[in-house]
């Protein structure tokens, strides 16, 4: 029989991991045949809540659960990890912008940081969900020396799910139709949408999504705010923030970092290499293409216009500021 991965989710008795644990368990994520133990990190003043979760997990009867590790102890939680997903952290109300959560979550991170460093496989793949989530990742990475840096990613997938199914709306197809859409930056509003080598396919035939949707000035402007500023309006509507689609959106991550991408992009924010002028190291969305054997490497050589350079610069200012703020308040 196939080992179990062993699985870590942090914010277990929170909103997305309600909304994520199933399919994780249920193997949407890893593959059919893959069992997983789960281990299921929350506070303490969680625990309550928390067993409920896993009573209802039990009752969902999956035949890949081999075990579910409920736990307050990041001793217990990170110990030999195969995979950690950080999504324990507070979630930002009406009016805030997420790195205004910085102070509140950085020393999570931190913390969570070391705790991989000591306890977790060597090979252990990362994905921070915890806003904000690049400059997270960065701290976590950064207290993490003995782990390779491209394991610690962050989610960036909503955002490009978010602007392949405005694009597919506009055009009359489903999401699915539409490929190699490019998150630039930081997972904030200062992000770049970028759609300008992208393609979608409409009766059989790809095109360009710039000849398809025919409105420059529609791309240029309302869709990538639209997109830029989506989770907020998602708060201003539900009063929390996004859970179902941001719980789809990492195991839409996770799912193609363990199998591949097969020809198309997808975005991640992984640490830069340097790629398109961006500062090594920083956590930053770009669009990358994945091997089978989880290996990820960031498209290379794509034309970039003035209009999206500027862009890219905007949010790497910005990144740079938050993992300044954030190297400061952890060392307090
Ligand atoms: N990157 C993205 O695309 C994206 C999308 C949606 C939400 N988020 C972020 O994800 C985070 C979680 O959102 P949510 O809606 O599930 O929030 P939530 O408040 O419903 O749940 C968060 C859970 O984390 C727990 N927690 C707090 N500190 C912890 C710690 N040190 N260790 C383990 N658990 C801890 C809390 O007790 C709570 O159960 C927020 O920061 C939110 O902004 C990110
Ligand atoms: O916007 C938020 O604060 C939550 C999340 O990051 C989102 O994009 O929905």
């Amino acid at each position: 029989m196939t080992e179990p991965l062993r699985v870590l989710i942090t914010g277990a008795a929170g909103q997305i991991a309600y909304s994520l644990l199933y399919s994780v368990a249920k193997g949407d994520v890893f593959g059919k045949n893959q069992p997983i133990s789960l281990v299921l990190l929350d506070i303490d003043f969680m625990m309550g809540v928390l067993q409920g979760v896993v009573m209802e997990l039990r009752d969902c009867a999956l035949p890949l659960l081999h075990e579910i590790i409920p736990t307050a102890d990041k001793n217990v939680a990170f110990k030999d990890i195969d995979v950690a997903i950080l999504v324990g952290a507070m979630p930002r109300r009406e009016g805030m912008e997420r790195k205004d959560l910085l102070k509140a979550n950085v020393k999570i991170f931190k913390e969570q940081g070391e705790a991989i460093n000591t306890l977790a496989k060597k090979t252990v793949k990362v994905v921070v969900v915890g806003n904000p989530a690049n400059t997270n990742a960065y701290v976590c990475k950064t207290f993490a020396s003995s782990i390779p840096p491209e394991n610690f990613t962050c989610l960036t997938r909503l955002d490009q799910n978010r602007a392949a199914a405005q694009i597919a709306e506009r055009v009359g197809v489903t999401s699915q139709d539409v490929k190699n859409v490019i998150i630039w930056g930081n997972h904030s509003s200062t992000q770049f949408p970028d759609v300008s080598h992208a393609t979608v396919t409409l009766n059989g035939q790809s095109s360009s999504v710039k000849d398809a949707i025919k409105n420059d000035s529609w791309l240029q402007g309302e869709f990538i705010s639209t997109v830029q500023t989506r989770g907020a309006a998602v708060i201003a509507a539900r009063k929390l923030s996004s859970a179902m689609s941001a719980a789809k959106a990492i195991c839409d991550h996770l799912r193609d970092w363990w199998t591949g991408t097969e020809g198309s992009w997808v975005s991640m924010g992984v640490p830069s290499d340097g790629s398109y002028g961006i500062e090594k190291g920083l956590i930053y969305s770009f669009p990358v293409v994945i091997k089978p054997d989880h290996s990820y490497s960031i498209v290379q050589g794509l034309p970039i216009s003035d209009f999206a350079r500027e862009k890219m610069d905007v949010t790497q200012k910005e990144l740079v500021e938050e993992k300044n703020d954030a190297m400061l308040t952890v060392q307090d």
